[in-house]
């Protein structure tokens, strides 16, 4: 019986054979099957063109049409489609040219990256492997599938997905894979930088990051990686870690002139990213200052707290008690902004002379830290008093 995970995918499968096309799991999901790690998203692959695909379900949503990829949904769930296609030439070598549909699941494995990528599984659990991915999984070995050198031509993301995948398994990397991604290092600036960041943070995360950094610098394609290629030791020193927000601030706070906002622009990472990293790094400055009291955990967000910790150890260290942070949270008297009992309508009212400005926001940012050190209650008849010493200035 196949685990969890494949079962809603096994019935769009098995809908699809009912029509007499073919419908196999591939990619990421069955080589995590074999290996028994977690398997995240399932893939299906089938002899069927994206066209009779939209015969058969009701719901498709056309993705990437000149892919041969749409999304299915069936039973409010989506599951990723593609069409068996074998790829024509990538002068651009970001994707190919035009891609042909093909009716043959062996012709589409051949496109594929790495052996243990390019296996297929029906919905019995049979397995087509004819590239021998099973054996290299075994051996605990990434290779590619056919000539290396065409394999990173055709897609130069490869290189650092070996990586990733060496970070993530513990696999080592097969000698010619080796050789030719060497060979090929340089085709890795010519991709959309985009690509290169999802890849960037899979490695990063991976339980063995230090294997894959030693073929970074075996290789040295360090000079690929934008940002790392100036501060290239930085990557030794990272430890594993499932965000680039900590990465990025630990890059501003080791290096004296790259700001995490700086890696975030060469990385083309999100506007939130940037905040978190940004975040972190005024935390880290905060603790150095003032340690760790009543405003310092109000201000971090709980989701952070653990980047926070690995982000002083990456950097100083030292180690900080999780614990601590709770105990000091617990005994917060409010927990964000809005649980202040008063708001600047109140202070408008308090102060019916005066005309709307900054000072609202500053005398509300004043209270805030006042109640939050515990200087202050949040009662209004409190703070009114506490006004009455502590009168704002006039805009
Ligand atoms: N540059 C690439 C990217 C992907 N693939 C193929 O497409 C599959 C799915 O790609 P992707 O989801 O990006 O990677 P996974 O191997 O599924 O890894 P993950 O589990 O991290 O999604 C891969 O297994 C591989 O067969 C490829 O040949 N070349
Ligand atoms: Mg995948």
């Amino acid at each position: 019986m196949l685990p969890f995970v494949f079962q809603k995918a096994a019935e769009v499968i098995s809908i699809i054979e009912k029509h007499q096309y073919e419908a196999y799991f591939v990619g990421g999901c069955v080589r995590d099957y074999i290996i028994d790690r977690p398997i995240h998203d399932v893939d299906i692959a089938t002899s069927a063109t994206p066209a009779e695909i939209q015969e058969i379900f009701p719901k498709v949503i056309p993705v990437g049409l000149e892919h041969g990829t749409v999304i299915v949904k069936h039973h409010q769930e989506s599951f990723e489609v593609t069409t068996y296609r074998t790829d024509g030439t990538y002068t651009d070598h970001r994707r190919p040219d035009k891609v042909h549909f093909v009716r043959n699941i062996k012709e589409d494995l051949k496109r594929r990256d790495f052996t243990m990528n390019a296996i297929a599984m029906n919905v019995k659990g049979e397995i087509v492997d004819p590239f021998e991915g099973r054996k290299d999984i075994s051996q605990k070995r990434i290779q590619t599938v056919g000539e290396a050198a065409d394999r990173f031509e055709e897609d130069a993301l490869r290189i650092i997905r070996a990586l990733r995948f060496s970070s993530q398994l513990g696999f080592s990397i097969e000698e010619a894979t080796k050789e030719a991604m060497g060979k090929y290092k340089a085709l890795i600036n010519k991709l959309a930088v985009e690509r290169l960041t999802v890849e960037l943070e899979k490695l990063c995360a991976g339980i063995f990051y230090t294997k894959a950094v030693d073929y970074i610098f075996e290789l040295e394609l360090y000079h690929y990686l934008p940002i790392f290629k100036d501060v290239p030791l930085l990557l030794k020193q990272i430890e594993p870690v499932s965000s680039l927000a900590p990465v990025f601030a630990f890059v501003e706070l080791k290096s004296s002139s790259i700001t995490a906002a700086d890696c975030v622009k060469a990385y083309k990472c999100s506007n939130q990213l940037k905040q978190q990293a940004n975040i972190l790094v005024d935390a880290y400055h905060r603790y150095k200052q003032c340690g760790i009291d009543a405003w310092f955990v109000y201000l971090l967000p709980e989701e952070q707290w653990d980047f926070f910790v690995y982000l002083v150890k990456q950097t100083d260290k030292e180690i900080i008690n999780i614990q601590e942070l709770r105990n000091i949270q617990k005994r917060l008297s409010i927990s964000s902004k809005k649980e202040l009992c008063l708001n600047g309508h109140d202070l408008m009212q308090w102060f019916p002379e005066r005309t709307k400005g900054k000072w609202i926001k500053e005398l509300l940012d004043e209270i805030e830290y006042q109640i939050v050190t515990s200087k202050l209650a949040n009662e209004k008849s409190k703070i009114k008093d506490w006004i009455q010493w502590n009168q704002p200035d006039q805009d």
